[in-house]
């Protein structure tokens, strides 16, 4: 039996006054990799914005993790984050500390108290992304693919029950993105759902999954052809 993550129902979704989609029904199970596809304005991002609590369901039903977006309070927000490990394009790591201090900072600021469980966590999850040794190193001194592996070990600090990944290639060469994609793809090997927007076909054909794409105001499932 598969368990719905996150579900929306004929959700419509706006930026400000003007519906970017309609009629939006989507479906993700515990488990699933799913990608969503669509050109430049089409709305991935703005259907994001929606499933982490920065734009408001004011159409439809949403239900992510154990949350329902119609009624989703302001004080609600943080704590929604807490369930899903959400991944920029652009990193979006603090530049003045360590990668150590980037990740301690998200675990204090979500409670966690015990100096040493938090310095295990660390470890923990830079060894996930294959990091382990570069905890002591500033943002800047990382490449790119470095930058987004550290971003994706932050996601992951609280045992998200879904990562939402926003063009998280989107700054990356070739080479570097498939190396952020193996990373993605062993993090949901071991369990983890994820939810990746993407303009990268390449990445699609290489790893095959099931794909969402915005369209003309609508959202719908594509079928891959092999070959
Ligand atoms: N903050 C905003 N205020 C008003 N309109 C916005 C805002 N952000 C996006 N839009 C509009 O909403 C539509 C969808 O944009 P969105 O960013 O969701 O698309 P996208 O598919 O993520 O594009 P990209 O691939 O370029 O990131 C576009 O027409 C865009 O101009």
């Amino acid at each position: 039996m598969s368990t719905p993550i996150l579900q929306l129902k004929d959700a419509s979704i706006y930026q400000g006054d003007s519906l970017v989609l309609s009629n939006v029904n989507i479906e993700v199970n515990k488990g699933d990799f799913v990608y969503l596809i669509g050109k430049t304005g089409s709305g991935k991002s703005s259907l994001m914005k929606i499933l982490y609590g920065d734009l408001s369901l004011t159409e439809g039903e949403g239900h992510i993790v154990e949350y329902n977006l119609k009624n989703l309070k302001e004080k609600d927000i943080p704590f929604l984050r807490r369930k899903l490990g959400v991944v920029f394009q652009d990193f979006k790591l603090l530049i003045d500390r360590t990668i150590n201090d980037n990740l301690l900072f998200v675990l204090k600021a979500t409670g966690w108290k015990d100096k040493k469980e938090m310095a295990t966590r660390v470890e923990e999850v830079l060894t996930k992304v294959g990091m382990k040794t570069k905890g002591f190193k500033y943002p800047h001194e990382l490449s790119g693919g470095e930058q987004q592996r550290i971003a994706i070990a932050r996601a992951l600090l609280n045992d998200p029950e879904l990562i939402l990944a926003d063009e998280p290639t989107g700054n990356l060469d070739p080479q570097t993105s498939v190396e952020v994609m193996e990373v993605l793809q062993q993090i949901n090997k071991n369990g983890n759902t994820i939810l990746m927007a993407t303009h990268d076909y390449a990445l699609l054909l290489k790893y095959p999954s099931k794909t969402l794409k915005c369209d003309e105001n609508q959202v719908y499932e594509v079928v891959q052809r092999k070959g």
